[in-house]
């Protein structure tokens, strides 16, 4: 379970997020909101990539203040943009980096980097260049590199939005698919119909907190 107690931040002189408390247990939670509502920061909480200024977040009870390593090993997160993410120079490396980070055995990191390109159909690509990939292809590997981890929670900051739309779909299978928990902060609500959970974000604070079909119609017609 993640919890948020209680979280303030500010950046400047600008609050950002205005009293967050929160329990997330649901296997997939939708996150949306207008332009600079507060949902990235959000996210960037969740694995402790950000530190709140107040308040506290947990992860199946570790605190990413002070429990930040075993945070992000609990919590992936897969950037807007997979640029951002890959970091080596072919498929396979890239996908190897983290674990060969962990120092597993190399044949423990050959065979979760084989089941990984197994997974997202990247086996072809095993050895190809990363930075050649399509959009689609370098979104699936970001993705792949993540889960390869086996973290427990994956984070999504807006993943379909340089997509076309048969990427979006094979990344929104891709997402239905996951054991793991999912949050997803998005702008495309379609990705979110057949999810638990859906936050709707308003300058900070969490406006709305229902299931997709009641918050996704409230949010839409806040936004007509
Ligand atoms: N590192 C930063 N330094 C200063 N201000 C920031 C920083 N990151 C975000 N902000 C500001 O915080 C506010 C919330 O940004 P955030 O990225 O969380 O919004 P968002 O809901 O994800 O927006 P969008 O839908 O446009 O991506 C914005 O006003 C943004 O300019």
């Amino acid at each position: 379970m993640i919890q948020l107690h209680a979280v303030h931040h500010h950046f400047g002189e600008r609050p950002v997020l205005q009293g967050l408390d929160l329990h997330l247990t649901e296997r997939r939670v939708g996150v949306v909101g207008g332009n600079g509502s507060g949902k990235s920061t959000f996210a960037r909480l969740l694995n402790g990539l950000l530190v709140p200024e107040r308040g506290r977040v947990l992860v199946d009870g570790l605190d990413t203040r002070t429990d930040a390593r075993a945070v992000r090993r609990q919590v992936g997160f897969v950037f807007q943009n997979p640029d951002n993410q890959i970091v080596l120079p072919t498929v396979e490396e890239d996908l190897a980096f983290g674990l060969k980070n962990l120092r597993l055995p190399p044949a423990d990191v050959s065979a979760r980097v084989t089941a990984a390109l197994r997974r997202h159909d990247l086996e072809a690509l095993r050895h190809h260049p990363a930075h050649l990939l399509s959009g689609g292809q370098k979104q699936l590997l970001a993705l792949s590199s993540v889960l390869v981890m086996e973290p427990r929670y994956i984070v999504f900051d807006e993943p379909t939005t340089l997509l076309d739309l048969r990427n979006k779909r094979r990344l929104a299978q891709a997402i239905h698919a996951l054991p793991q928990t999912a949050i997803v902060v998005t702008h495309d609500l379609e990705l979110l119909h057949d999810f638990d959970r859906v936050l709707v974000f308003d300058e900070g604070r969490i406006v709305l907190d229902d299931v997709p079909a009641v918050a996704l119609e409230a949010y839409v017609r806040s936004m007509a």
